[in-house]
């Protein structure tokens, strides 16, 4: 069977800050029986690997290690090497030995350029898929984390799903601090408490669009619009509506250091991160949702951290998917049917830089074409 006909083999991301836990996590993740088949890759940055010798080795679990530099920056090129070469190195008989793949990255690691392989490279997006991105908080030193490394934020900010740990030694103020600042940077991702590593694999696999086999893709929760809560820049009721956790604090720092209770530091890295949503009622013609995407990628695709849509296109009766980190977008995908009555297109963003005001211009620039269903709020 050729590649592309087999089911693809969905990879787990695991990443989260230096010392925030990942290791730990994997140890009990690995143990559990969904994870029984899974090939472990571990990225350790520099000459000395000591994580792959501090995870569990059961009989069935495949450990392979990548050590010679950081994923996310020199060892791309290993990444596909290695994921396209574990297929046959762990086969036995002609079989593959692992259904699932989890790759714990560095602690520094920028997650977008590892996922963009996944999604893009064709020798590995024919074999594999993301399943999804999990990412480790320190809920004791988090928030300091964030204050002073862009590359924690980011992992924030994309994350599909937050597993914030060591709660026994966190005090409340940090840990609230770091509450607020999740629910702005990424307010739809799940979060877990996890002491000791102790979480079920249940909480942190199949978190992508793509379910398990047979089963219809639960959009509404890999979309979860409901989080993106209503914002108070409400502009009254047009065709696009919109929710939004924009707080604005990078424009008016007084504001932002009353409302968040730092006194410190004006260039915290997320007072740039944005995330909201639009809701667009009436269905989009292919070409125009192609010529937007072209404009408003063209133009910002770097800050785009993370975008996700449900949308209702011209002349289909079934929904597309898009999926994007960055400029970098997923091939749209097609479902099977609509999940809900709801047939409205709805995207959701998390920028960096970029507020919904310049997202609408860019709505805007097709207003000529289609004053209907691009017509933004005024
Ligand atoms: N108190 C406490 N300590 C924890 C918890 N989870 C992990 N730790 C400890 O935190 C330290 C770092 O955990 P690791 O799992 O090695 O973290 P990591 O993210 O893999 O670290 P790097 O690989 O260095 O980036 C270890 O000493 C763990 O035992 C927790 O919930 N509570």
């Amino acid at each position: 069977m050729s590649p592309s006909a087999s089911p693809l083999i969905p990879v787990t991301l695991l990443t989260g800050f230096l010392g925030s836990g990942k290791t730990t996590v994997l140890n009990h993740l690995v143990r559990q029986p969904e994870l029984a088949d899974a090939l472990v890759i571990i990225n350790e940055f520099g000459e000395m690997s000591l994580d792959h010798m501090l995870v569990a080795h059961s009989t069935e679990n495949l450990i392979m290690e990548m050590s010679s530099g950081c994923l996310c920056c020199t060892i791309r090129g290993d990444l596909v090497q290695t994921l396209r070469d574990v297929a046959w190195r762990f086969s036995r008989e002609g079989q593959r030995q692992f259904r699932r793949v989890v790759i714990e990255t560095t602690g520094l690691a920028d997650p977008a350029p590892i996922v963009h392989t996944l999604m893009t490279h064709p020798q590995v997006a024919n074999r594999y898929r993301l399943d999804g991105i999990v990412v480790t908080l320190d809920l004791a030193t988090g928030d300091a984390t964030l204050d002073l490394h862009p590359e924690a934020v980011r992992q924030a900010a994309i994350a599909d799903c937050l597993l914030l740990t060591k709660a026994d030694v966190a005090d409340t103020e940090t840990r609230d601090a770091l509450m607020r600042r999740l629910a702005a940077i990424n307010p739809a991702a799940p979060r877990w408490e996890v002491l000791h590593g102790e979480v079920s694999a249940s909480k942190v696999l199949a978190l992508g669009l793509f379910s398990t086999q047979g089963k219809a893709p639960d959009v509404e929760r890999w979309l979860r619009e409901e989080a993106y809560t209503d914002d108070a820049h409400s502009h009254g009721h047009t065709h696009v509506h919109h929710h939004g956790n924009e707080d604005g604090h990078g424009h008016d720092d007084s504001v932002a250091h009353h409302h968040h209770g730092h006194h410190h530091d004006i260039n915290r890295h997320d007072d740039h991160i944005r995330a909201f949503c639009f809701a667009v009622d009436e269905p989009i013609p292919a070409e125009i949702l192609a010529a937007w995407l072209d404009v408003l990628l063209g133009f910002i695709g770097a800050d785009i951290l993370r975008v996700k849509g449900i949308l209702n296109i011209e002349g289909s009766d079934k929904p597309m998917v898009i999926h994007g980190v960055q400029h970098i977008f997923h091939p749209p995908a097609t479902l099977p049917a609509w999940p809900s009555e709801d047939r409205r297109s709805r995207l959701v963003f998390i920028t960096r830089d970029v507020s919904r005001e310049a997202i609408e211009e860019t709505f805007r620039a097709f207003h000529n074409v289609l004053p209907q269903a691009w017509e933004a709020a005024a």
